[in-house]
């Protein structure tokens, strides 16, 4: 039997009311795009974020709904949660050249399509976080310069569209100018190309991004952009697991991903689930760095292992995933990276950048060890 196409299945979801009940959960724009492969369908929900708790049994019936239809093997459904950036409630169109534009490179395709690559980009390396607040920003920041000091040619891309802060950590601020042919400059600084939603939009700006939203975005800044020849494209990704990642993994071949965890087990537990997102998706998971490990006194220099350090390190090995490194927390990381003007820059002889440094070189090493399929895109498959 074939499977139903994605009309077919958000027709059959327009039987599920929305919480409030007044209307149902595809006219109310919660059904991500859905992706269809071999009777495997996968989407997500966008729900509120206070109301994700409550919101189990709509993501079950919404997929015991579809489970049932003929010629589907196995539906898998996820929440994703609206996180409000800035103080504002009501969700605003972002201005400027950030309006996401439909354009050709956007449009919806069927799971598993050939990906294509960016010209010019070397390996896209997706720096990613089960959860919020871990230090995922920094860490991409600090080792794209790294990156750089090894001797490649490196550019950021902030794909966390909830909450950017790549203009911050890199000091950069006004608007990317455009670059003819409709395509956008990068940004630059320290010799790093950056472009982010927050350098388009400014960083205050409150936005809720729907699904369809976030991918058109994440095409711009892919494609609408004159990166020019890099030899790695880091992608700082929102926290968790959600539309951003699967679309990522669906628009480009991708080297793989590195997640950053804390210690804290419950940040262990969130990164376990990122891992799996992107093993679903079929991008090699190139390792885990462990972020806030140790905490070393200002003052003695001595190291207290206030969180419990290590746990990454266990977990990497249960999972079979690389541990590239731990770094530990250091008041001079937050000061120098809130200040705009990163480690690797400001010290760059210091501990914390060699650490930085020995942690991207393992990370060159693990994407020259899967380079060889890195250009073939992966296919979305579902277990
Ligand atoms: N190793 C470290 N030592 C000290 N402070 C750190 C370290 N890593 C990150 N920080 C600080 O922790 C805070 C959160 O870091 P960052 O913004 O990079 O996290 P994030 O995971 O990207 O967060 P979000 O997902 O909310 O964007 C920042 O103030 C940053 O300076």
């Amino acid at each position: 039997m074939s499977e139903p196409s994605a009309e077919a299945i958000r027709d059959q979801l327009r039987s599920i009311a929305a919480p409030g009940g007044k209307s149902d959960i595809v006219s109310e724009g919660m059904v991500s795009d859905i992706f269809i492969a071999k009777g495997k369908v996968f989407f997500s929900l966008t729900v509120p974020a206070d109301l994700a708790d409550r919101l189990e049994p709509l993501r079950k019936a919404a997929e015991e709904t579809v489970q049932k239809m003929p010629g589907v093997q196995k539906a898998t459904v996820a929440l994703t949660a609206e996180r409000k950036n800035g103080q504002g409630t009501a969700p605003p169109s972002p201005a400027g050249p950030a309006r996401p534009t439909p354009g050709p490179a956007a449009q919806r395709g069927p799971a598993g399509r050939q990906t294509i690559a960016v010209p010019g980009i070397g390996s896209i390396v997706a720096v990613a976080s089960g959860k919020g607040g871990v230090g995922k920003s920094t860490t991409a920041v600090n080792l794209a310069l790294a990156l750089q000091q090894h001797g490649l040619s490196v550019g950021v891309l902030d794909a966390d569209v909830y909450g950017p802060s790549i203009p911050r950590l890199l000091g950069l601020s006004g608007k990317p100018e455009m670059a003819g042919d409709k395509m956008m400059k990068p940004m630059e600084s320290y010799g790093i190309k950056a472009i982010s939603m927050g350098l388009m939009v400014g960083e205050d700006t409150p936005m809720v991004w729907r699904g369809p939203m976030v991918t058109q975005a994440l095409t711009q800044m892919l494609r609408g952009v004159a990166w020019g020849e890099l030899d790695m494209l880091i992608v700082d990704m929102p926290p968790g697991t959600g539309d951003v990642q699967l679309s990522l993994a669906q628009q480009v071949p991708m080297a793989g991903a590195v997640i950053v965890s804390t210690p804290q087990d419950l940040a262990l537990l969130d990164a376990r689930k990122g891992l799996n997102m992107f093993r679903k998706v079929e991008v090699p998971v190139l390792g885990i760095i462990e972020n806030m490990s140790l905490f070393v006194c200002p003052d003695c220099g001595a190291s207290h292992s206030i969180f419990g350090h290590g746990g990454a390190k266990a977990e990497a090995e249960k999972l079979g995933v690389p541990f590239l490194g731990e770094v530990p927390l250091q008041m001079a990381i937050r000061e120098t990276s809130d200040a705009g003007k990163p480690v690797l820059v400001g010290d760059p002889d210091g501990a914390e950048s060699t650490i930085y440094r020995q942690i991207a070189q393992r990370l060159v090493e693990e994407v020259e060890g899967v380079g060889a399929q890195g250009n073939e895109g992966p296919a979305i498959v579902f277990e």
